[in-house]
């Protein structure tokens, strides 16, 4: 007999080089610290120059180096896992659990109804036995265009599936697969198979298409199907009952694909909405199909994707279910966590949104420390936990799918519907001990917290072949709402009841609760982050020094820490696959979302918790005119609104641009160069290197034509604001 460790269904691995990692954050520490010491010692007197802009710079530098030490948790411990798929099919093929899967989408013109169907064939096909597997799509949208997509998906699945399986297709989102078809094979080399699947999967679409342009369904399919008589009573997507419909019921034993094999439950869901109920966002949606579900398929494990995010990967399903049926360490396991990848993303990912460093490198660090946030998408649950079950309370595997046998699918469909009613929350413990956690624009992050608080814990998996791929935002307004949304929900998990600050203080481990804590802080960035970029900058261009001298020892510390961060910043960027103008453009990215997506994250959060605004959450765009979309292609960035978050941006370069050429200029004229760079060096490379990072910015605002560039009314109100600062400091300061 094999040995128990050879039989384990996954093996946990340390990362060889930590200790190396650990000894180079020992030396920025000291060099943090000697940072510390010399603003510390060096405070201008009363009456001296620049006190308070040096006491600023004390609290803005105990800042920085505060979230550098938070910034250790993610890169102190960090595992890797890996899974043994053939174990698990050697001994409990038979016997897997049955997989419910949630997509979710909430509005069919940013999130098309081709797109949303393709995700939802993706997972539809995934290497599994299909009469284990249920497909339900929520649909906040509550739209008859997706509706019909998905009844056209139900249809295309029936030829999709088994020709997937016969040729192991990979990705299995057919637009994807026929995307990577090598162009070659698109006229000659196609086999029969391909051809004919192809043929019907682009008249498919095209009907689709067509019905969605056109915003109407055509007659004779409406009339085809008796589900769309639900929209009858429908008065807007605000107000409507409960739709459901099962499309395809897996006990039927007519349900076939052509080739005769069972096809996976597919269910259409849009819960009911009316004006006067809050629905909770994709938290509310969540948490009503896990109560639908339960009726219908009741699956063990619960896999959600967004509407966007297809499965790349065949085979993932098995790879989370490897970690939750282990023997010996599975029953720990609250939830399997997949990287968010992107399929969108250009070589030098303009708007950073390639997650690179998280994906690779962060999440990898939280593994080692109990594992990973839940971040929505491509997580897989364990049903009972999400339904309440408590951490130490042994588990009685209970009566599947209770009387479900005996109904019909009108029946099931009927009982069902109430369980998506608008009103069913009120008084539960929904959205509060059980489901998905109501009130926080990232419901994933605190429900992953809260569960973890009880003892679970979690895991990240990051294969080679990428689980999932979604779409990015593709310009810079969407990008930095999207910013927004995530750092104003971290921002209010740390305010909130459930806190990695106190209320997991020795629930999760210290490592853990740094982890959470890094998220947790984007938002209170901004503030040190905007210090720095204007204080700076405006007592160079008054010719007052904040930073050591250049012939100072104290400039080392600074020096190392800033030559050493950032080379290792770059090193680890290129190590998980990015590009040095990727990191650029990182770097860029870093700076607009602290100076204005986590600066309004702030300011909202707080007024949110004095009760004067409530939070939004505003769907990512997933598809853009094609005006747009070249010019991402082309990597050229995307303005083309008024939105008040690019006034502050726009101000902040152009007050740099000022600071930096008036020093230069001046400078120049009084032929003092070399004493300015000898007092004024730090500020001039602070502001040097602002002004570098915003070119794309300047060019924005002055010298482009096309519709992406910045508004003129705009560029003109940054441009006064930020002269009118820099004459106000120099003339009364
Ligand atoms: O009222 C709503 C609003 C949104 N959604 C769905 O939620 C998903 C995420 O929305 P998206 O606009 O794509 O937000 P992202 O910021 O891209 O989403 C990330 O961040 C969210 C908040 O943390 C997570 O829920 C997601 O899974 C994660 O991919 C989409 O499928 C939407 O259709 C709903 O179902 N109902
Ligand atoms: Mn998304």
């Amino acid at each position: 007999m094999e040995r128990r460790e050879n039989l384990a269904l996954f093996e946990t691995k340390r990362y060889e080089g930590r200790f190396i990692y650990r000894l180079f954050a020992v030396t920025i520490l000291v060099g943090i610290c000697l940072i510390w010491a010399y603003r510390v010692c060096h405070i201008p007197k009363q009456g001296e120059n620049g006190r308070w802009a040096w006491i600023g710079l004390l609290g803005a530098e105990l800042w920085f180096g505060f979230y550098w030490i938070v910034t250790q948790g993610l890169r102190w411990n960090p595992a890797y896992r890996r899974t043994f798929k053939d174990r698990l099919s050697k001994r409990y093929e038979n016997q897997l659990p049955g997989v419910d899967i949630f997509v979710c989408t909430a509005d069919p013109t940013i999130e098309p109804p081709i797109m949303v169907i393709n995700t939802v064939l993706s997972v539809m096909a995934y290497d599994y036995p299909q009469q284990k597997l249920s497909v339900y799509l929520s649909d906040d949208g509550g739209s008859d265009l997706t509706f019909y997509a998905l009844l056209e998906a139900s249809e295309f699945a029936k030829y999709w599936i088994p020709y997937c399986k016969k040729f192991k297709v990979e990705p299995r989102s057919p637009a994807a697969y026929f995307r990577s078809l090598p162009p070659y094979q698109e006229n000659a080399n196609l086999t029969n198979d391909s051809a004919i699947i192809k043929k019907l999967y682009e008249e498919m679409e095209n009907r689709i298409e067509t019905a969605t342009k056109l915003g109407q369904i055509p007659t004779e399919e409406r009339s085809k199907h008796k589900g769309f008589s639900q929209w009858d009573s429908y008065s807007s997507r605000s107000d409507h009952d409960t739709i459901l419909q099962i499309l395809l019921d897996g006990r039927d034993p007519n349900a076939t694909d052509v080739t005769g094999y069972t096809l996976p439950t597919l269910v259409y869901l849009a819960r009911e909405k009316r004006p006067f109920h809050f629905h909770n966002f994709k938290a509310g949606a969540m948490n009503a199909l896990i109560r639908v579900s339960s009726k219908i398929s009741n699956g063990e494990i619960i896999l959600n994707v967004d509407c966007d995010m297809y499965s790349n990967n065949s085979k993932s399903i098995r790879d989370a279910i490897c970690f939750l049926v282990d023997e010996e360490k599975g029953h720990d396991i609250a939830y399997v966590q997949f990287p968010q990848n992107f399929d969108n993303i250009t070589k030098n990912e303009l708007y950073g949104a390639s997650l690179r460093v998280i994906n690779e490198v962060e999440f990898h660090g939280l593994d080692g420390y109990g594992g990973p946030l839940y971040i929505g998408s491509g997580c897989f649950h364990r049903r009972d936990i999400l339904s309440g079950r408590k951490f130490g309370v042994v588990y009685k595997k209970e009566e599947k799918r209770g009387n479900r046998k005996e109904q019909s699918v009108c029946e099931l469909e009927e009982t069902s519907k109430s369980l998506a009613s608008s009103t069913y929350d009120e008084n539960t413990q929904w959205g509060r001990e059980i489901g998905l956690k109501y009130g926080c624009s990232v419901e994933d992050v605190m429900t992953g917290l809260s569960i973890q608080s009880q003892g679970w814990k979690s895991v990240y998996f990051n294969p080679s072949r990428k689980a999932f791929l979604g779409v990015a935002p593709i310009t810079l307004p969407q990008t930095l709402v999207q910013h927004k949304r995530w750092a104003e929900g971290c921002f209010q998990v740390l305010l909130s009841k459930y806190s990695p600050a106190w209320y997991a203080y020795k629930k999760i481990s210290l490592g853990l609760q740094l982890g959470y804590c890094n998220y947790c802080l984007w938002t209170p960035n901004c503030l040190a982050t905007l210090y720095y970029s204007i204080v700076p900058s405006l007592y160079l261009l008054r010719g007052i020094p904040l930073f050591p001298q250049i012939s100072s020892p104290w400039l080392i510390p600074f020096a190392y820490v800033i030559i050493a961060e950032y080379t290792y910043s770059l090193a680890e960027f290129l190590w998980s696959g990015g590009s040095v103008l990727g990191w650029w453009n990182h770097q860029r990215m870093w700076f607009y979302e602290r100076a204005s997506s986590y600066l309004f994250a702030f300011i909202d959060t707080i007024l949110n918790k004095l009760g004067l605004s409530n939070s939004a959450f505003i769907i990512t765009a997933k598809a853009a005119n094609e005006d747009v979309s070249e010019r991402y292609e082309k990597e050229i960035m995307e303005f083309g609104t008024s939105s008040p978050m690019f006034t502050i941006l726009a101000a902040l370069a152009l007050l740099n641009l000022y600071c930096f050429s008036g020093a230069v200029t001046e400078a120049v004229m009084a032929e003092s160069v070399a004493r300015l760079c000898e007092t004024l060096f730090m500020q001039i490379l602070l502001s040097g290197l602002l002004v570098l990072i915003n070119l794309p910015l300047y060019q924005g605002l002055f010298l482009r034509k096309d519709k992406g560039k910045m508004p003129t009314s705009l560029a003109l109100r940054s441009a006064a604001f930020s002269l009118f600062a820099c004459i106000c400091f120099t003339i009364f300061y």
